[in-house]
């Protein structure tokens, strides 16, 4: 069975792919992102190539070339790299899992195959199990996010006795806002010692109720500081507290979902609070347009998330 060096908690960056204006990504950046969530935001761990690194809109090429990147500037620094290495073919996500367990990855994700689809929880199982087989020693999590992949498969039902299937299953990141099936993971695995990652950042404090071993998100790359605020009320009880954190960062998140938020506006964002130029996304998203980063730079600091003083130079690349 996978043993990690410890258990993956607390909060998590799901990385953003750097990407230079003509679409190529951008390496020489990521050096400098691993210092920044570490320095500035205060988050040790990192999810490599999911959703918000666009991880199924790169070739498998890239995908390995940016998990040695991170794995190589992130070592000594970052506590947990973990590398999504999910894929429509099978024979790709082995390869990927093979590719994170040589170059020193912490873990690998799996996200359900959804062009040709598993049916049923057997099947998806089988599918993961083939997958974490490609690399036994890495701890696995099953990455759940049924409104991107269409697998509606519930979660509590894929982890019944999945440990006999797959010995080296670690976890699971949990992107989804039924807290009834996500609440039933953590209580039927009780004994077990699963992470519980949870996945939808303005929901995470019901989640920590609910059990929530930690949390994978976009938002942690620029508002990781502020929700360890959260997490740390909430350890300490102070439930208030905490509450006034979750409906701050609530604020920020549901201004920016309403004018249309996803992985475009995340690279737009994070290049405005962090001074590191993300690029623009890879085709068929297209670049956040100059008026959404003006109005979430207006309310990052009316929240008083960014001031004047944080904008670092080469900011306005990200409303260019
Ligand atoms: C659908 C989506 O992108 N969800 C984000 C959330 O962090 C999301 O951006 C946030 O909750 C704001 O809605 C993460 O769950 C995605 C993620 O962890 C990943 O990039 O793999």
């Amino acid at each position: 069975m996978a043993s990690p060096k410890k258990k993956l908690q607390g909060l998590v960056a799901a990385t953003i792919t750097p990407m230079t204006e003509h679409g190529e990504i951008n390496f020489s950046v990521i050096g400098r992102y691993v210092d920044y969530l570490v320095e500035e935001q205060g988050v040790k761990n990192v999810f490599v190539n999911g959703t918000t690194g666009e991880g199924l809109s790169l070739s498998i090429s890239e995908r390995c070339r940016v998990a040695e990147e991170w794995v190589t500037k992130g070592r000594n620094k970052l506590d947990q790299i973990v590398i999504h290495v999910g894929a429509l073919s099978l024979k790709e996500s082995q390869e990927l899992a093979q590719h994170a367990a040589e170059i020193g990855a912490d873990g690998i994700a799996v996200i359900a195959p959804f062009f040709l689809k598993p049916w049923n929880k057997d099947v998806l199982i089988n599918f993961l199990k083939e997958v974490a087989a490609a690399a036994p020693a890495l701890p696995f999590y099953y990455y759940h996010i049924p409104a991107l992949t269409g697998v509606k498969i519930r979660a509590e039902e894929l982890l019944d006795g999945i440990q006999d299937k797959i010995p080296s299953f670690q976890g699971l990141k949990f992107s989804d806002t039924d807290l009834l099936d996500f609440g039933q993971c953590v209580d039927q695995n009780r004994p077990r010692q699963f992470a519980f990652l949870f996945g939808v950042d303005e929901q995470l404090l019901s989640a920590l109720v609910m059990g929530a071993t930690g949390a994978v998100g976009s938002t942690y790359n620029y508002l990781g500081k502020k929700t360890k605020q959260m997490l740390e009320a909430f350890e300490r009880k102070d439930f208030s507290s905490a509450l006034n954190h979750q409906f701050c960062i609530q604020r920020f998140i549901n201004f920016v979902v309403k004018l249309g938020f996803g992985v475009s506006q995340t690279k737009a964002i994070m290049t405005l609070v962090s001074g590191i130029p993300m690029g623009p996304p890879r085709l068929p998203l297209q670049k956040a347009s100059r008026e959404f980063t003006d109005n979430a730079e207006a309310k990052l600091k009316s929240l008083d998330f960014l001031s004047c003083t944080d904008l670092k130079d080469g900011n306005m690349d990200a409303c260019s």
